[in-house]
């Protein structure tokens, strides 16, 4: 069943239109076969959870069958034409605003620190059936976040005298030096450190990359395929898991003649000379002894369905030794571990004024309108002494008297909000009215109710992130885990961890030591500390459901 992507409504009025469009929208990129929805939906916060979300590189276009070799530049202006429109469709994709798909849990552990995800190797011969194993094993897995990279993207970039030669069908694509592998190698590391990156788009009708590269985020698993999957030592080594595909070499031609002719813009002829003088001997000279890597050797391919279901058992296996219980952990962490206060903590002067506020707020009988009216003062209060923890420099200006005055100027502009959606979205208006022309970005998480984790469900993040100072938004911390995730996410995105800082009305203790022992440079600013958390992980004596108050809906379970 496909995954399922709606769009969202459209920031709210703090995020302006030219933010919008500077923004990122990756999700549409790393979920390319996930349906969009065009309408807006209507609550989104009340959408169920979707099923899989399988983030891979789709097949090249499919293409029409073709004549002669002499011809294939005309060819490929109408086989590009068909990329083209897909190309166009992602576009169109692309350009919604707000995407949000099936929930990530969490990949990083009580101390924030990443949990590797589970690495596959697999290995074959051209056409074995390495990609259709591949996504076997991503169906039958059942798990919210499988990358799948091919080995294809990591093709080298020819020039014009080898192009010449790929057109001749004479150009060895079956030789390790085919590949640009130090590429190769920093992307499976980078993802597998669940960082994000860019990967080629390799087009089979033109032997070149596209010019868009598709965004890639780590994962749970990462799925890696190709005809010299185990040729590097430095890759064999990332792999968790080797898998060879041994399918005979006939069914393997027969399959090949096929999706060349048909998907790949060649002609029997160029495809029997190519296989003959290169594929084959290829295959004999460097793939075949691969086999030897192989923890698993996969006869027939895709149609083995006892070997895909041993292999997905064993993943799901090593999967739940790596499970987290985040938040009972962080809770129960906290208990047996009570430390100092950190000084990265910035509590607010606990003035009767900053009293008084709270004493509204947390007043169970305060009526809605109310509580709206002092949260918000709260939060300025908050966001105020969020921009008084920020370098300033000397500036000296003239003032309309010809006087010098000897003032201070922030030391950097390079400042945006990202507030983490619901509750963290209300703090937005007050980061944007004291920062002028402020850029917002949101990330949206949730509580599974089933398993109690915080899930990833969205993000849109202001582009070149990492060369900002962040504030990130939350209007209460309980555990932490919600807030650790956020972080995580920044650090994903090349933040610096000194760059962040956490702004929130009110904090519990657990949740400050949580997010300070695992993020130790990230500022951690509030109105009030409290001292609990009870078992559904509400912070006591606390403010109730925060969002659920200030927005006036049902209260939530958790
Ligand atoms: N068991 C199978 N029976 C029939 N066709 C298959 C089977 N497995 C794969 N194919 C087809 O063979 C071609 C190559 O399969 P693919 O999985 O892409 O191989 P690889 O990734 O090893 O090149 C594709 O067109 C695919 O649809
Ligand atoms: N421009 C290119 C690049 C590669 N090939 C062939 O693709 C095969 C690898 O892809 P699989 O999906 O079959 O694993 C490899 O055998 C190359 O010969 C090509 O024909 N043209």
């Amino acid at each position: 069943m496909a995954a399922r992507i709606n769009t969202l409504d459209p920031p709210s009025s703090a995020s302006s239109e030219s933010e919008i469009e500077e923004m990122q929208t990756d999700f549409s990129e790393v979920f390319p076969d996930a349906d969009v929805d065009e309408e807006k939906s209507g609550d989104f916060y009340n959408t169920p959870a979707s099923p899989i979300t399988v983030p891979y590189c789709p097949r090249p276009p499919s293409t029409g069958s073709q004549k002669s070799p002499k011809s294939r530049r005309q060819r490929t202006t109408s086989l590009n034409q068909s990329a083209k429109k897909s190309t166009a469709e992602s576009i169109i994709r692309t350009q919604h605003r707000t995407i949000y798909t099936a929930g990530r849990p969490p990949w990083y552990n009580s101390e924030g620190q990443k949990v590797e995800p589970f690495v596959i190797g697999i290995c074959g011969g051209s056409a074995s059936g390495k990609t259709t194993v591949a996504e076997k094993i991503i169906e039958s897995l059942g798990v919210p976040w499988v990358t799948l990279l091919s080995m294809d993207s990591f093709y080298k970039v020819l020039n014009e005298k080898q192009h010449e030669i790929a057109d001749r069908n004479e150009y060895n694509f079956d030789h390790p030096d085919a590949f640009d592998f130090d590429l190769l190698i920093s992307t499976l590391q980078r993802l597998k450190e669940g960082r994000k990156v860019e990967v080629p788009i390799y087009n089979f009708v033109t032997h070149s990359r596209e010019s868009r590269t598709k965004t890639m985020y780590g994962a749970n698993v990462i799925i890696f395929e190709g005809i010299l999957t185990f040729h590097n030592p430095k890759v064999v080594e990332m792999l968790d898991m080797k898998i060879f595909v041994d399918t005979d070499a006939d069914v393997r031609l027969a399959r090949r003649l096929r999706r060349d002719i048909t998907q790949r813009g060649r002609d029997l002829d160029g495809v029997l000379k190519q296989y003959t003088s290169m594929v084959q001997p290829s295959f004999n000279h460097y793939i075949a002894p691969l086999m030897s890597h192989a923890d698993i050797i996969v006869p027939r391919g895709g149609e083995n369905e006892v070997a895909i279901q041993l292999i997905v058992q064993h993943v799901h296996t090593q999967l739940q030794l790596r499970g987290l219980k985040l938040r009972e952990e962080l809770a129960q962490a906290y208990a047996i571990n009570k430390q100092p206060r950190p000084d990265t903590v910035k509590l607010l002067p606990t003035t009767p004024q900053i009293r008084g506020l709270h004493t509204f707020i947390r007043n169970k009988d305060t009526p809605r309108d109310e509580f709206i009216f002092y949260s918000k003062r709260l939060i300025r209060l908050v966001i105020e002494y969020t921009l008084s923890l920020m370098s300033f420099v000397d500036k000296t200006v003239e003032t309309p008297q010809g006087v010098l005055y000897h003032g201070k100027r922030m030391a950097t502009s390079n400042i945006c909000g990202v507030s983490i959606l619901r509750a963290g979205e209300t703090m937005e208006q007050a980061v944007c009215d004291v920062c002028k022309d402020i850029r917002i970005g949101k990330i949206l998480i949730q509580t599974n109710l089933q398993t109690g984790e915080p899930e990833l469900y969205y993000l849109r993040l202001p582009k070149d992130i990492k060369d900002y100072k962040v504030i990130l938004m939350d209007a209460t911390v309980a555990t932490g885990a919600a807030a650790m995730m956020a972080i995580r996410v920044l650090l994903d995105h090349d933040v610096l961890e000194s760059n962040i800082l956490i702004v929130s009305l009110l904090m519990a203790e657990s949740g400050v030591q949580s997010i300070a022992y695992a993020f130790p440079k990230v500022q951690i600013v509030t109105t009030a500390i409290d001292p609990e958390i009870n078992d559904k992980f509400y912070v006591l004596p606390g403010i109730g459901n925060f969002g659920d108050r200030y927005f006036g809906t049902e209260p939530s379970d958790c």
